[in-house]
């Protein structure tokens, strides 16, 4: 089976500081001010082209922070990440500058994955019809609401017709007649074999639409495998970790980061 994305013993780790003066004290000295966080420890797993993959975890588990090494974004701290094709993110907050129009950042998101002016100008309408953002496509972005830049960004992503999608949560802000319309979209994606990463919080969407399920956990991989599986398994987790004190909740994430001391 041909691998559309591999992950490699991926490990993300932040710096964090408690204050700017922290921040500049350990560019300047060689004494270390801030802490060290992981946002993914040693992640491994496979995407067969085709594949249909949703990422599920609690809050903070790490499943943007992977998208977005994946899609280019990020780059990861160490390990190593393969993907044979083109690949698009779509998330809310990522991609789109503020300061341009809805139409100047079509353009300039074209030309950096490579199209002519030519090229750009035939598929502007068909991404503006798409976003459904008629005149406000001359408005700066910053001017937006999340659901227009998920609407933008969405259209975007499906009109340059990528080999690989990432879709982070954007399918979760704006009007449910978008999302309806995307998903139509993402069902001919399934159809044409292209591969897709999906991440939500919507237990109903990853069961509609995955075949397999990540589920992380505190930026590790928890489970990997069928999605009627891992569902099932994740859902009866977050039954009990809702119920959970906050000193058990310390306790459970204690237990799973043992394993990885040391990576
Ligand atoms: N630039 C950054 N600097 C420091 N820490 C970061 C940075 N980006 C993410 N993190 C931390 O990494 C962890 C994983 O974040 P991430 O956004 O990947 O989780 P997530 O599973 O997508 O969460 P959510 O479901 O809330 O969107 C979090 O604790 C987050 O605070």
């Amino acid at each position: 089976m041909e691998k559309s994305i591999i992950v490699k013993n991926v490990t993300k780790k932040y710096v964090l500081f408690n204050s700017t003066k922290h921040r500049l004290l350990d560019l300047l000295t060689p004494k270390k001010y801030g802490e060290d966080f992981y946002a993914l420890r040693d992640i491994s797993f496979d995407v067969n082209r085709g594949d249909i993959i949703g990422f599920v975890g609690t809050n903070g588990s790490g499943k943007s922070t992977l998208s977005n090494i994946i899609g280019g974004i990020v780059p990861e701290t160490s390990g190593h990440v393969e993907v044979n094709g083109s690949v698009a993110l779509i998330a809310v907050a990522s991609g789109l500058k503020g300061d341009l129009t809805g139409r100047e950042n079509i353009e300039l998101k074209c030309l950096m994955l490579g199209f002519t002016k030519k090229q750009i100008k035939a598929m502007e309408n068909d991404i503006i019809d798409f976003s459904e953002l008629g005149r406000f496509i001359d408005q700066p972005v910053k001017s937006y609401s999340s659901g227009m830049k998920s609407r933008l960004g969405f259209a975007i992503s499906v009109t340059i017709d990528p080999d690989i999608m990432i879709i982070d949560e954007a399918l979760s802000v704006g009007d449910a007649a978008f999302a309806q319309k995307s998903f139509e979209k993402m069902k001919e994606f399934k159809l044409q074999g292209k591969t897709m990463i999906f991440v939500s919080h919507s237990m109903g969407q990853i069961k509609d639409f995955c075949e397999k399920v990540l589920w992380l956990e505190y930026g590790t991989v928890r489970e990997y495998g069928p999605t009627d599986e891992v569902l099932a398994h994740y859902q009866s987790f977050m039954d009990e970790f809702k119920k959970m004190s906050k000193h058990e909740k310390q306790m459970h994430k204690d237990k799973i980061l043992k394993a990885y001391q040391g990576i």
